[in-house]
C-alpha cells in the first residue's frame, strides 16, 4: 500500500448560490501527506468530501490513478455503539481483509479490545479505533478529518505520534485537516493553507524534514512560524495588505 497519485485541478464548489471553493488545485504524489488549515468555514472538509466523491464539484475535477480505496477519519469517531469493535470494522471491510481486523486494531494500541463496545472506551481509544476503521480497507486515499481535534493535549498529541508512525509503516496517500500548525508540521510532507471568500489556495509550504518528527524539535520552530505568517495572511482581506 503507497496510495493513490491525487490532483486537485481548479476545483470550485458551490452550496447552491454560495459560492465556497474557486480555483483549488493541488497535487499529491503516492504516499504523500498534505496537510490543509485555514479558518473555520473555509471548506477544508469540503475538499475531503470532493476527495472521497462524496461532493461533485461545481467545476474542475479530482484525478486519481485508478478508483481508490479510501479510509475516512471524522471529527468524531463515529462508531456505531451497539455492535462490537470488531463488528465496526467488519462493516466497512472486504472480506478478504476481515482476517485482520484483529492486527489492526492492535496497530493502533488496541490489542484485545475486539469485543469492547464503543461505550466502553475513552474518547481517544475511540478515534484510534476510527483510525483501525480507516486503516483495514488498506485505503489508497486516507482521509483525516482534525483525527485529533477533540481530544486533551495529551491524548491528542499521543495520537499524533502514533499516526506518524503508522503512515511510515503503511504509505498511503493522505489529506490531514488540521487547526493545529504543530500537527500540520509533525505529519505533513506539505502543507496548504486556505484562504479567502471564496476560498482559494492561499499559500503552501513544503516540510522538510527527516522522520520520525519530534514535535519539540528546534528545527520545527522556523516551520511553525511560517505556517503561521500564511494562515495571518489568508486571513486578510483582499486588496489589503498584510
Ligand atoms: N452540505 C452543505 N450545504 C450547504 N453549505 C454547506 C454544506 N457543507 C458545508 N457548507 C458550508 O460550506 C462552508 C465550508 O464548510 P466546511 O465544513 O468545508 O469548512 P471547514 O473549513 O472544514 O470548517 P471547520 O474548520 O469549522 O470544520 C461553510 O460555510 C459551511 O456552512
Amino acid at each position: 500500500m503507497t496510495g493513490t497519485d491525487l490532483r486537485f485541478e481548479d476545483i470550485g464548489v458551490c452550496y447552491g448560490p454560495r459560492e465556497i471553493l474557486r480555483g483549488v488545485s493541488a497535487h499529491v504524489p503516492p504516499g504523500g501527506i498534505l496537510a490543509l488549515l485555514g479558518r473555520s468555514g473555509s471548506g477544508k472538509s469540503t475538499l475531503l468530501n470532493v476527495a472521497a466523491g462524496l461532493s461533485v464539484p461545481s467545476h474542475g475535477r479530482v484525478v486519481t490513478r485508478t478508483s481508490p480505496r479510501v479510509g475516512y477519519v471524522f471529527q468524531d469517531a463515529r462508531l456505531l455503539p451497539w455492535l462490537t469493535l470488531q463488528q465496526n470494522l467488519a462493516l466497512v471491510c472486504p472480506p478478504e481483509f476481515r482476517a485482520d481486523i484483529p492486527a489492526t486494531l492492535a496497530l493502533v494500541g488496541l490489542a484485545g479490545r475486539d469485543h469492547d463496545r464503543p461505550g466502553q472506551l475513552s474518547l481517544g481509544m475511540a478515534q484510534r479505533a476510527a483510525v483501525a476503521r480507516a486503516l483495514v480497507v488498506r485505503p489508497d486515499l486516507l482521509l483525516l478529518d482534525e483525527p485529533c481535534g477533540a481530544l486533551d493535549e495529551l491524548t491528542a498529541a499521543e495520537l499524533r505520534a502514533e499516526l506518524g508512525d503508522l503512515l511510515r509503516r503503511r504509505p498511503a496517500t493522505t489529506l490531514l485537516v488540521t487547526h493545529h500548525p504543530g500537527e500540520a508540521v509533525q505529519l505533513a510532507d506539505r502543507v496548504l493553507v486556505l484562504g479567502g471568500t471564496p476560498t482559494g489556495v492561499a499559500g503552501t509550504l513544503d516540510i522538510d524534514l527527516p522522520r520520525p518528527r519530534d514535535p519539540d524539535d528546534p528545527a520545527t520552530l522556523p516551520l511553525l512560524r511560517e505556517v503561521r505568517g500564511l494562515l495571518r495572511r489568508a486571513d486578510v482581506p483582499d486588496g489589503v495588505e498584510a
